[in-house]
């Protein structure tokens, strides 16, 4: 007799695969390898920034009390006694009635408080001339304007984005503290499956979910340990998910775990004394994830169909390596669109349609199946329609999940 699974919903199915994350500790990395890694160390100023007054232009500075009253008919004539550019200090200290010289970059000389752009002066070379006053400070970049020394600058569980490293290079981090990735196997179970190498055979598919989540992890920065194809065989099954499952955080296997007569991943999970989470979820595609934990080890059963994989990956997947990896921000980001065409379907249960979102608008991206892998190519995005709601119309808005963006956000909001 089939048995018969109860759906949750998909935010608590969210919750159940969150909460069991441990989180795996923490390595050294130079930063040069740092992009795309968690921030396992709050960052503080270290120094101001910049770290003393420059100029933000390239011109002349002045003291500003020495422009007081300049005006058209009343120029004030400068003498230039140095020039310096970024990199450079001058060893002059400003008299009155002095400029110096000086590029963007270069910090302000001593005496001087202010900054006459070229554009702003007569410029004769040995002297300058200028139309008007400068206020003290006036075109001056201050210490500490950008950062202040002590500040707190990026927290701890942060996504480290090329803005991220900028900020690192500039206190002097040649080395990173972040957080350590999961070992991710991923294992594509089906007796119908062919490698991506081999010529189609009668009743044969080849592999396409194993090289898709390779990429969505991959598109993390997750390389992964691929333990091929496994045929519909509960022992052969069962050896290499246990000897994979040892190997790695995390293993992510694709099919078998509906309830046909071939589908051995529950029984696989009953052998290994696994404690199931869940292994129905109310949404569309997808229904049929199944995730469980064995010895600290996640398992994750996807689908086998490729949409349903797919979006099994991203929604409990994905979350659970990046809470893993310390983050702070766990889930694909969230915006609403309008529905650029109608989509007639009923929707029992939570629906995610792959889609194609331009920034205002989304569209269903073609054949909406569980089994789609067209529809998977065309998407950049993901509909939430709700469950217990019929077909929406063009024109609808529609929250729209984003794929693909580097960064998550941190809350989970469907
Ligand atoms: N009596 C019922 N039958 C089914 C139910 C149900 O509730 N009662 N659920 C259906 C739903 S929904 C889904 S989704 C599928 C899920 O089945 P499995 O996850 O166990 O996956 P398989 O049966 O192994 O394969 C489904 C489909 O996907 C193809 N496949 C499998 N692996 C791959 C791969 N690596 N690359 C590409 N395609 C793959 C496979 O050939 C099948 O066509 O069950 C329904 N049935
Ligand atoms: O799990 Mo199935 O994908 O709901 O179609």
């Amino acid at each position: 007799m089939v048995e018969h699974r109860k759906p949750i919903p998909v935010a608590e199915a969210v919750e159940r695969v969150i909460k069991k994350a441990q989180a795996l500790g923490t390595q050294q990395v130079a930063l040069g390898d740092s992009y795309g890694r968690i921030l396992a160390e709050p960052l503080k100023a270290s120094h101001d920034v910049p770290p003393f007054n420059r100029s933000p232009y390239d011109g002349f500075a002045i003291r500003s009390k020495d422009s007081m009253g300049a005006s058209g008919e009343n120029r004030k004539r400068f003498e230039v006694i140095d020039h310096i550019g970024a990199g450079a200090v001058s060893e002059k200290v400003v008299q009155e009635g002095q400029a110096v010289r000086i590029m963007t970059g270069a910090p302000l000389p001593a005496g001087t408080d202010a900054v006459v752009m070229f554009e702003q002066t007569i410029d004769s070379g040995s002297s300058i001339t200028i139309r008007k006053p400068f206020e003290a400070l006036e075109n001056v970049s201050l210490q500490g304007e950008d950062m202040k020394r002590g500040a707190a600058i990026i927290d701890s569980g942060s996504f480290i984005h090329p803005g991220t490293v900028a900020v690192l290079a500039t206190f002097g981090y040649a080395e990173v503290q972040v957080a350590k990735r999961p070992v991710v196997g991923i294992l594509a179970t089906g007796t119908e499956l062919l490698d991506v190498s081999e010529p189609l055979q009668p009743g044969k598919i080849r592999n396409s979910n194993g090289p898709m989540i390779e990429a969505q992890l991959a598109r993390m920065g997750i390389s992964c340990k691929t333990y091929g194809m496994s045929v519909d065989d509960l022992d052969e099954s069962f050896n290499v998910v246990k000897a994979a499952a040892e190997e790695t955080d995390i293993l992510i296997t694709t099919g078998g775990v509906s309830v046909g007569d071939f589908d051995f991943l529950p029984a696989i999970y009953e052998r290994l004394g696994a404690e199931i989470l869940f292994n129905k979820v109310a949404m569309r595609p997808g229904s049929v994830t199944t995730v469980a934990v064995a010895d600290g080890k996640y398992l994750f059963g996807l689908s086998g169909n490729p949409s349903a994989c797919f979006t099994g990956f991203e929604l409990f997947v994905r979350p659970a390596i990046l809470k893993m990896m310390g983050a702070e921000k766990l889930y694909l980001p969230r915006t609403q669109a309008v529905l650029a065409e109608d989509f007639a379907k009923p929707n029992p249960f939570t629906r995610f349609i792959r889609a194609s979102y331009d920034g205002l608008s989304v569209r269903p991206a073609g054949f909406n199946m569980s089994n789609a892998v067209s529809s998977i190519a065309r998407g950049n995005a993901l509909i939430v329609l709700p469950g217990g709601t019929r077909g929406y119309q063009e024109g609808a808005l529609v929250d729209v999940l984003l794929l693909g963006v580097e960064e998550g956000t941190a809350r989970w909001t469907l």
